[in-house]
């Protein structure tokens, strides 16, 4: 029976949460302190953790870390406020699986708990081969994505080492795995390693295999993920997480073309292709010393940059429409499209999460969908309340919105268009936002 851990300092939530999972026939322990919480994870193992991303002494961040050392393997889940988004975000880039916005939904709690197992269940070398077909790539219309496109065909079938930078979410692994699909090396495997979840022990042994009894716990010999990769592509993720001694080791082994697995004297010849992804600046880490430049050039034979979703307007409504597709398949329901005014929100929201939290707001709007299309009400209100613009009408709650536009109204006089344009957002952003506050202009039209 799958094991799941609940920390929250929200005693009530936290039972509310247990009684859900147990029903559903999970084994579930809850802690309401962060300190309970470290004492627990260091004597027991857990294949699934929810976890508040705030809390009184330790932080989500330090947990996550806490937990993957201990057992890497564990799936860990934030439970976060709209407000806390880019701080979720951030805590996926170290190492959490997820996160789930509050106030939780039965149906997503379930499914993200399903999806979280399928990890648990998977082989960490298999990491990917097992879920992925080229039919799940989407490659958009617009400028950016045809370029994308274009330089992923040109450099896949060359043996070229590919470094692709972009911000986290935005389909590094999704353009890794299609450019090994379009490569000769397409029928051996691609094996995906997130750099950062490797507790620094165990690198080496993760990379280049061990022979039973070189260490304790080392209990039988073990295929490092070059070996596994061979003849195929290794995708390393993150790879400006990689501790400079790491560095120095994967340096050579990219020389030398062969591994030493720990314990032992034998050189095992290798012949992978490396794709790299990183969501941070490598050059300026390389200034500061962190990153070795001759790795750098090494990993980046050819680089390519994966466009933010905000950069790919005329795409944001196709990758919607897929991903309301994948959800209908997978949900079993029939949503035909997008009400207008959720297209505008979405065309206006900067997507800080990316492709990652389309796919994510989609499949959970699709799930919430009473009727044949999704409407506002399926989807955050903190998507249309964040913070848009800076100054004095700044947008940014419901209460302060509600304000801004008041005060905005009565300095137009009540002329939307004016108002819409001291608020610095577009005339049908006014309308949607004065539609879903109800309030009422008198007079003039817009
Ligand atoms: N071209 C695409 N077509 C369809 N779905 C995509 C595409 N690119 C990304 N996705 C979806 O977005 C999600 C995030 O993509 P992916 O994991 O590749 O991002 P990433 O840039 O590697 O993120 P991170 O830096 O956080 O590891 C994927 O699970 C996938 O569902």
């Amino acid at each position: 029976m799958a094991s799941i851990l609940i920390i929250d300092d929200d005693v009530t939530f936290c039972m509310m949460l247990k009684t859900l999972l147990e029903k559903s026939g999970y084994q579930v322990t809850s802690v309401f302190s962060p300190v309970e919480a470290k004492r627990i994870i260091e004597s027991r193992r857990f294949d699934i953790v929810f976890t508040d991303l705030r809390m009184p002494d330790i932080s989500g961040m330090e947990l996550i870390r806490l937990i993957k050392n201990k057992e890497p393997k564990t799936q860990i889940i934030m439970m976060t406020g709209y407000a806390d988004i880019s701080t979720a975000i951030e805590s996926i880039k170290k190492g959490a699986f997820n996160y789930i916005p509050k106030p939780l939904n039965r149906d997503e709690v379930l499914n993200i708990v399903q999806e979280a197992l399928e990890q648990v269940n998977d082989e960490p070398l298999e990491k990917g081969t097992t879920h992925w077909n080229a039919s799940a790539y989407l490659e958009g219309i617009g400028r950016p994505s045809q370029r994308l496109k274009e330089y992923i065909e040109l450099v896949a079938p060359t043996p070229m080492s590919v470094l692709l930078v972009g911000e986290s979410g935005t389909g590094k692994e999704y353009a890794a795995r299609f450019i090994h699909e379009k490569s000769k090396r397409a029928r051996r495997p691609f094996v995906a390693v997130d750099c950062g979840a490797i507790p620094s022990e165990l690198v080496a042994s993760e990379f280049f295999g061990h022979v039973k009894g070189s260490f304790t716990g080392a209990i039988s010999d073990k295929t490092g993920y070059f070996e596994a990769a061979s003849g195929g592509t290794l995708f390393l993720d993150e790879v400006g997480n990689l501790s400079y001694n790491t560095q120095i080791q994967l340096l050579r082994v990219l020389q030398e073309k062969s591994v030493k697995p720990v314990g032992s004297n034998r050189e095992v010849p290798v012949d992978v292709r490396i794709i790299a992804a990183t969501n941070e600046n490598l050059q300026e880490a390389q200034d500061k010393g962190d990153f070795r430049n001759d790795l750098y050039h090494r990993l980046n034979e050819f680089q390519i940059n994966v466009p933010p979703l905000r950069e790919r307007k005329s795409d944001i409504m196709v990758f919607a429409n897929f991903f309301l597709e994948q959800a209908n398949e997978y949900l079993d329901k029939s949503v035909a499209g997008f009400e207008k005014d959720v297209e505008q929100v979405f065309l206006d929201y900067p997507w800080p999460g990316n492709l990652r939290e389309m796919k994510n707001m989609v499949k959970r709007a699709t799930l919430l969908a009473r009727g044949e299309m999704i409407t506002w009400k399926e989807i955050p209100e903190e998507l249309y309340t964040r913070k848009s613009i800076d100054g004095e009408f700044a947008l940014f709650n419901k209460e302060d919105e509600t304000q801004a536009i008041q005060k905005a109204l009565e300095a137009a006089d009540y002329n939307k268009s004016e108002a819409a344009r001291l608020l610095k957002i577009d005339r049908k952003t006014l309308y949607n936002k004065l539609k879903l506050y109800n309030i009422n202009v008198p007079g003039k039209d817009m």
